[in-house]
């Protein structure tokens, strides 16, 4: 079931932040991760969807139905906040059940499909334990669990790793990206984690001062990034402000990168974007985009290194990353200078 906002605005009263004029369409089956800094519009945005706020300009449709004037009970949303928002007093199977129970799912039933859930979870031998005694990562599947329970039309996930540790994040990350396909679930997740949302996401839409920047998938976020804002958002890079010189070149001051070859007229402001890990160390001489200069802070991350790069004769300092340590030179590959317009 399809989960579109069309054009929508919301201002808080008395105040100009909110929404502005956003469209985001998660597909049938979708996962759709919403980035953007604090006070970007994130919660705004989810609030106005479960319908925790109301009163906004354009549409918000589930499976075709307009949602306004809907209260939230009755938009058939299955929610995970970062907070689990667990019942203490009940056990954890009489929470994954207590949706079905409001719905008036009789008892035998109700217990059957959350113990199926649970399973699925990997709970299944917890059912009749307090949910107090589960774990972070266990009290969240147990949210998830209760989630899915009610066959929602759309899961709204409320930055539902932030308050557990790196470890079983990662682990938790995939398991519900994989229970999220398997059941079809249409998604919007909202995360200040932007590697969550790359990892987890089909599409990523990332907001900034309450207006959608991009909607792309998680790859063309990165590699093409629409906007400086989202490129500095997402991911780490050098970016060069610098004018287009030929088809195929920008000028950046200290030198002219070759590019791939572009449309943009001779004279354009433009800002080079490169990736850490396209600064490829140690080049042969007459490679392209080759630069001397000298090391700077190394920081040792595992499997690669990532350092700084002074080039001689800039001022401009470039953000590398590579597996060997630093050398005294450096080249960029020409397909991967992504052009963005200033
Ligand atoms: N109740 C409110 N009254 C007035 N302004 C508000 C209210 N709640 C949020 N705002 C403002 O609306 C904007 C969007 O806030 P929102 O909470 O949606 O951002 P966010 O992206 O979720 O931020 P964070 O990542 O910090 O949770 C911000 O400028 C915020 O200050």
């Amino acid at each position: 079931m399809s989960l579109i906002l069309d054009h929508v605005s919301y201002t808080y009263p008395g105040s100009a932040h909110g929404l502005h004029d956003v469209s985001i369409d998660v597909k049938s089956g979708e996962l759709v991760a919403v980035i953007g800094p604090s006070g970007s519009g994130k919660s705004t945005l989810l609030k106005l969807v479960s319908g925790l706020s109301t009163g906004h300009s354009g549409r918000i449709a589930l499976g075709g139905e307009d949602l306004a004037g809907k209260p939230v009970h009755q938009r058939e949303l299955g929610m995970v906040f970062q907070s689990y928002a667990l019942f203490p007093h009940l056990s954890v199977l009489d929470n994954v059940a207590y949706g079905l129970k409001l719905r008036k799912v009789a008892t035998n039933e109700r217990r059957r499909r959350a113990q199926e859930l649970l399973e699925t979870v990997g709970l299944g031998s917890y059912g009749a334990s307090p949910v107090t005694q589960l774990s972070g990562g266990q009290q969240q599947r147990v949210a998830l669990a209760r989630a899915l329970a009610i066959d929602p039309k759309a899961l709204l996930l409320d930055e539902p790793l932030a308050a557990l540790d790196a470890g079983i994040r990662g682990h938790l990350r995939d398991q519900i990206r994989q229970l999220q396909q398997r059941f079809g679930a249409t998604t919007l997740l909202v995360t200040h984690d932007q590697e969550e949302a790359l990892t987890m996401a089909d599409r990523v839409a990332v907001l900034k001062d309450g207006r959608l920047l991009q909607l792309a998938t998680p790859r063309d976020i990165y590699t093409r990034p629409a906007t400086r804002a989202v490129a500095e958002f997402v991911g780490l890079s050098t970016l060069l402000p610098g004018r287009v010189s030929a088809v195929d070149r920008v000028d950046v001051g200290f030198a002219e990168l070759k590019t791939a070859t572009g449309s943009r007229a001779a004279g354009s402001t433009v800002c080079a974007l490169i990736r850490p890990e396209h600064m490829r160390p140690d080049p042969e001489v007459d490679a392209a985009n080759r630069f001397l200069g000298t090391p700077g802070q190394q920081r040792y991350l595992g499997s690669v290194v990532r350092y700084d790069f002074l080039v001689a004769g800039a001022s401009q300092r470039f953000l590398a990353e590579s597996p060997v340590p630093a050398r005294e030179a450096i080249a960029i590959d020409p397909d991967h200078i992504h052009l963005l317009d200033e």
